[in-house]
């Protein structure tokens, strides 16, 4: 039963020696649906992106796709059956065009080289990135570059988006294309799509629902607007940085969060 839900995973716990990086964590997100994932540094997220991208087997609870228990399956076999995952630091081939970064994408479906430069190609100009196709991926300003880990991420078709900090340096036109494009794949492909940034306006726009983590456990979860008037989110990780919602350094509000953020759940 998935209760329409592509992504279901329930009751996550991890631990780290001592350290409860995650403790009785759900999260799911339906086809079409935007969600965001936000908390302090140290909160959990990307272990718990670990946990879903097959990277990291959690102590605890079981991670579903599409209702069929995958927590088992390597990052390889979740990867071909949709999963895409991008990472907080820039993973790109440097050495390779923008292209080329795209084709390999999709090297292990096989077949005619020229279908999956076709593909790229479509998804580059999708994206706005047409104009760097030929040039080479280690020479990108950082904003481009994380723009071409999601045009990378959409080279073969995702069901599953793990989006991991991918308006960090960007540019406000930069993240208006991000936006744009993931709102895209949502909406008219019907690609479920998780979203951990630290900056808070953008993700109140861009998300309908916000899951908050806190100290390895779900503090909040709900619509943009209640998350975002939630006074325990607030005094946890919005603190007073969140009240600037335009200014690029000000919507950062998760490094502002970071200094009360304490690491995991210490035993
Ligand atoms: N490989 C590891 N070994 C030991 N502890 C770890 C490891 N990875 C993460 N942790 C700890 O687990 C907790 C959760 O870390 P995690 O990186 O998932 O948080 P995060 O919310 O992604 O933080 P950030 O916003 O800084 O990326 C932290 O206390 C972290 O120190």
């Amino acid at each position: 039963m998935t209760d329409g839900k592509l992504l279901d995973a329930r009751g996550i716990g991890v631990r780290f020696g001592g350290v409860r990086a995650l403790d009785d964590v759900d999260v799911s997100v339906r086809p079409g649906e935007v969600c965001g994932l936000i908390g302090p540094n140290g909160a959990g997220k990307t272990t718990l992106f670990d946990v879903l991208s097959g990277i990291r087997r959690p102590d605890r609870g079981r991670v579903l796709l599409d209702g069929a228990d995958v927590s088992r399956r390597s990052p390889v076999w979740r990867a071909r059956h949709g999963v895409r995952r991008t990472f907080q630091r820039q993973q790109l081939f440097g050495q390779l065009t923008v292209t080329d970064n795209l084709v390999v994408a999709q090297e292990w479906r096989r077949g005619p080289v020229a279908a999956r430069r076709d593909r790229a190609a479509r998804v580059l100009r999708s994206c706005g990135l047409d104009a760097l196709a030929g040039s080479y991926a280690g020479a990108l300003p950082v904003g481009q570059a994380r723009m071409v880990e999601l045009a990378r991420a959409l080279a073969d078709p995702p069901r599953l988006l793990l989006l991991d900090e991918p308006a960090s340096g960007m540019s406000a036109e930069e993240r208006g294309q991000l936006a744009a494009v993931v709102r895209y794949v949502a909406d008219e492909e019907g690609c479920a799509v998780l979203l951990v940034e630290h900056h808070v306006s953008f993700v109140m726009e861009l998300c309908a629902r916000v899951v908050v983590l806190d100290l390895g456990r779900v503090l909040a979860e709900g619509p943009a607007e209640r998350v975002r008037a939630d006074p325990r989110v607030r005094a946890a990780y919005l603190g007073t940085a969140e009240g600037d919602t335009e200014g690029d350094a000000a919507g950062d509000a998760g490094r502002a969060g970071a200094s009360s953020a304490s690491p995991g759940t210490a035993e």
